[in-house]
């Protein structure tokens, strides 16, 4: 269940959020025999709350503690923090993600500035949302008008295959994200494991921006191409039921596959010359490292 191998990114932020939620207290309760035997001293389970307290600090800069008993959002922020502590140097240009991953980058991010950890940062948001985060922690931002090379860019993904490619865009942010990620140095992806699949296309779906104008017709001509055969399309819609509209204006078809995509780079060349598509979602050979975190602890794979 842990490792003395294993270390993380952000293990005190786990451990105070176990304390602080009761049923995960009577998990720790149960393994306390096991994180003594660790830290070579004895106690009972009536008083490891009290104990388990005590040691936190220890604890956490031991980086013992499994994963396996964090949240969905613990794991986030794991990699999110991670990210920007190994990645983010004083008087760089980063691109911002979007997505529930990407906000605790930016959220370390501003810690980091504000604590006056890192500075002379500028950074090039890849939504509305994104901008609208870091405007609110005072994050200086510019644009690839003015900064067209970045050093490093911090995202998310919604999937992640062995050769380190990605489907994003599931938040509707695909567009920026790529425009602003093809300019970075470094592309740091951050994910948690549920990410990480066999084949692309097989956990949701695969979205492609399109141009409102007849946008019917540019469905119905992607889910013809041979690329794609056997995908479903279907327009996405927000939850009143209208056109979803991106950032750019723009909607969104998503295409659902039965099987992992065949060929990814043949489907993205396809897409790539279909008028009245935008962008798509498949982030081929953009990657340089994906940061996971799992039931094993954080790590990381490189291209
Ligand atoms: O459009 C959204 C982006 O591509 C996100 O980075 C992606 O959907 C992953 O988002 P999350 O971190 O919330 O799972």
């Amino acid at each position: 269940m842990f490792d003395r191998s294993v270390s993380f990114a952000s293990p005190t932020g786990t451990f105070l959020w176990t304390l602080k939620n009761q049923p995960r207290v009577c998990n720790i309760g149960a393994r306390t025999d096991r994180y003594t035997r660790i830290l070579g001293r004895s106690t009972t389970a009536s008083t490891s709350g009290r104990w388990l307290r005590a040691h936190s600090r220890r604890l956490a800069v031991g980086g013992v503690f499994s994963t396996s008993m964090a949240s969905a959002d613990d794991l986030k922020k794991q990699v999110g923090y991670k990210a920007v502590d190994d990645y983010v140097r004083s008087g760089m240009v980063v691109g911002l993600g979007t997505g529930s991953t990407a906000a605790f980058a930016v959220e370390r991010l501003g810690q980091k500035l504000a604590a006056g950890a890192l500075r002379d940062i500028r950074c090039v948001p890849t939504s509305v949302r994104t901008e609208e985060q870091a405007r609110s922690l005072n994050i200086p931002l510019t644009t690839l008008d003015e900064d067209a090379e970045l050093d490093v860019a911090i995202d998310g993904a919604d999937e992640v295959d062995s050769a380190l490619n990605l489907v994003k865009g599931r938040g509707g942010a695909l567009l920026r994200e790529k425009m602003v990620e093809v300019c970075a140095k470094q592309f740091i992806v951050i994910v948690d494991e549920s990410k990480l699949v066999p084949g692309l296309g097989v956990s949701g779906a695969m979205p492609v921006e399109v141009t409102p104008f007849c946008w019917q017709h540019t469905m119905r001509k992607i889910a013809a191409l041979p690329a794609l055969a056997g995908c479903r399309a279907e327009a996405r819609r927000d939850a009143a039921g209208a056109l979803y509209v991106t950032d750019n204006g723009n909607y969104i078809v998503d295409l659902y596959f039965e099987k992992p995509i065949a060929d990814a780079y043949q489907a993205a060349q396809a897409l790539r010359d279909t008028v009245g598509v935008v962008e798509h979602g498949l982030f081929l050979d953009m990657a340089s490292v994906v940061i996971v975190a799992g039931a094993q602890g954080v790590y990381e794979k490189h291209r």
